[in-house]
């Protein structure tokens, strides 16, 4: 019979106040094994439920412990010896805890952002995962960008992950002979074509990349550019090209997407046969893997196959680096086939860019609602992806509406948003990445002030689906936390797990998640309100304790008093700490 033990320590912890619940790996109950003196309320335990029930009955002060206690006693130590980047130390410092920004931020790299000073600006205003997305750009170009990021984390302290978004195969225009647009005009005849040139295109042409799209195509039938962006009709049909006349005006961008519609339906010939994978595609995978990025984001997801294929891809390629896995929610299909495809992926994104193009518009919305729920309920990062600020490709401010569309994002508790344009090639990528932050910070304090998690009701929602002994753990640390109105939940974690539940519960206050490797840290940067830390920890908690608040307290990111919770991977517990 399982038998829950309390401990209420007074000696051996940096603490003043602290109590412990320890489960052991046999998931019985069993005294937390670091207290030298403690009171034990041993009880039986027929459930998990009362975990929480627990918890408040139990805070004695120990006033025994002075600053000098902590002087003599404090770990002989270098405070360089966690790794964090300056910028989270400097919010700290400056703010305090509730000023750190939960919701993380993706930017897309471009010909705008790929310099080592413009990737520091991003990295200094707050970028979490630097995107590079293989439809553009050479191989030499990414892997510079790759460098660059590595430099930055090495140097200075950040921990940005890199995200690889795959090409996929769905049709798409070729580069336009290099040109950075061209100008499609009202009643304009265009020919699009399965012929290939060098950089001597013919003018009013657009290559296309799949084969088959002369035959597939019918006269009469709609051509969307970008969604809609620019629109033609299909007017006759000559060997392997395409007349069109355009019928909405509007920007050709290289190697923009193309559908066709037929009837007002999206039309779904051949090309839904073509893999979500292209052969140039495991190229460019074998490429990240060898450059050690973080994410792979797959383009164009049909099915849970092609995630569960790809992740024992790079499991027996290299079995060393965890590389996490995005599917990426763009395509009709995806649609049918969602829970199973967020369940077998390490995250996914919510691509409006091509998703507005297969589905009507006005779907969009519940869609990234449902998906931001589904993959909160199965413990998987998600990002709200795709013209959020489109207008600052051009503008200093954003319209209205873009604020509003962002801060819907916040408020549905995204783990992140993410910038394409504006940040790969608009001409105000930091102020964009500027507005993202302000509007988040603001929601996010909003949101946690007036309690407005209306449509996320925890209760229901996480328990939906059983995360087994850890996720009950989180969850009721972050309730905890929420209720005695902690500084700081924190959470030593070798898997990120942990981490990953924690930040699941949503908890009104920042997760400092410590792991011992920086990869783990830079893929625990996409999650919700984790500040991640790269620390070394052994399987003693009582000198992982010491260790840290010696440590954070000598950068001076936590002061005294401080009221802090503790989770660990290691035993399982929770402990209610008051910084010394
Ligand atoms: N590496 C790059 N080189 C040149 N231009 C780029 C690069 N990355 C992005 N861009 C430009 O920024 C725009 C927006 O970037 P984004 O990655 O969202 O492109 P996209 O093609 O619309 O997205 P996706 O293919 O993933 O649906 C692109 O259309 C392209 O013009
Ligand atoms: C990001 C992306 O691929 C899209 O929005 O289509
Ligand atoms: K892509
Ligand atoms: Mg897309």
């Amino acid at each position: 019979m399982a038998t829950m033990t309390t401990s209420i320590t007074s000696q051996s912890l940096p603490l003043r106040f602290s109590f412990s619940i320890a489960l052991s790996q046999s998931h019985t109950f069993s005294a937390i094994p670091f207290s030298r003196r403690h009171l034990h309320l041993s009880r039986r335990a027929p459930s998990l439920s009362t975990i929480s029930a627990v918890q408040s009955d139990v805070l004695v002060p120990d006033e025994t412990k002075t600053p000098t206690f902590w002087a003599l006693n404090a770990p002989n130590l270098n405070a360089e010896a966690i790794e964090m980047d300056r910028v989270t130390e400097a919010e700290l410092k400056e703010n305090g805890f509730r000023s750190t920004h939960r919701t993380k931020i993706v930017c897309t790299i471009g010909p705008r952002t790929c310099g080592f000073e413009e990737l520091e600006a991003l990295a200094v205003g707050g970028m979490n995962v630097a995107r590079i997305n293989m439809c553009h750009g050479t191989l030499e170009w990414h892997q510079k960008v790759i460098e660059h990021v590595r430099r930055l984390n090495e140097e200075k302290g950040f921990a940005i992950a890199v995200m690889m978004d795959t090409e996929g195969s769905e049709i798409h225009m070729g580069d336009l002979g290099g040109a950075p647009s061209a100008k499609a005009e009202d009643g304009e005849i265009w020919t699009f074509t399965v012929r290939t040139f060098g950089l001597n295109c013919p003018e009013r042409t657009i290559t296309v990349n799949y084969d088959g799209f002369a035959e597939d195509v019918k006269v009469g039938d709609e051509l969307l550019v970008d969604g809609g962006m620019v629109r033609f009709v299909v007017t006759e049909k000559i060997g392997p090209d395409v007349r069109c006349c355009c019928t909405d005006p509007g920007l050709l961008l290289p190697r923009a997407n193309l559908t066709f519609w037929r009837n007002g339906s999206l039309v779904r010939e051949r090309n839904a046969m073509l893999p979500t994978i292209s052969s140039k595609d495991w190229l460019d995978i074998d490429f990240g893997i060898a450059e050690g990025i973080d994410f792979i984001a797959v383009s164009f997801v049909k099915s849970a196959e092609v995630i569960k294929h790809l992740k024992s891809y790079i499991a027996a390629r290299s079995p060393e680096r965890n590389i996490a896995v995005i599917a990426k929610i763009e395509s009709i299909d995806s649609l049918k086939n969602l829970d199973e495809i967020i369940i077998a992926s390490d995250g996914a994104m919510v691509a409006r860019g091509d998703l507005g193009a297969q589905i009507p518009l006005e779907q969009v919305p519940s869609v990234q609602e449902k998906i931001v729920q589904l993959c909160r309920q199965f413990n998987k990062p998600v990002i709200v992806a795709s013209q959020l600020l489109e207008s600052m490709i051009e503008y200093p401010i954003p319209t209205r509406a873009e604020v509003a569309d962002v801060s819907e994002a916040v408020r549905q508790q995204a783990d992140a948003v993410m910038l394409s344009g504006e940040s790969a090639m608009g001409q105000y990528p930091e102020k964009a990445l500027a507005v993202l932050r302000t509007v988040s910070l603001r929601i996010e304090k909003w949101s946690r002030e007036d309690k407005f998690h209306s449509t996320f009701e925890p209760s229901t929602l996480l328990s939906s689906v059983c995360t087994g002994i850890s996720g009950e753990i989180c969850n009721a640390a972050a309730k905890l936390a929420n209720k005695l109105k902690a500084d700081a939940l924190f959470v030593y974690t070798k898997t990120g797990h942990m981490a990953s539940l924690l930040s699941r519960s949503r908890p009104d206050c920042p997760v400092f998640a410590f792991t011992p490797t920086s990869s783990l840290r830079r893929r625990l940067n996409l999650h919700w309100g984790l500040m991640p830390f790269c620390l070394g920890f052994s399987d003693d908690m009582e000198s992982n304790l010491n260790r840290t608040f010696f440590l954070v307290k000598a950068r001076g990111m936590i002061k005294s008093g401080d009221l802090i919770i503790v989770v660990s991977d290691l035993l399982q517990s929770i402990q209610v700490i008051k910084a010394p």
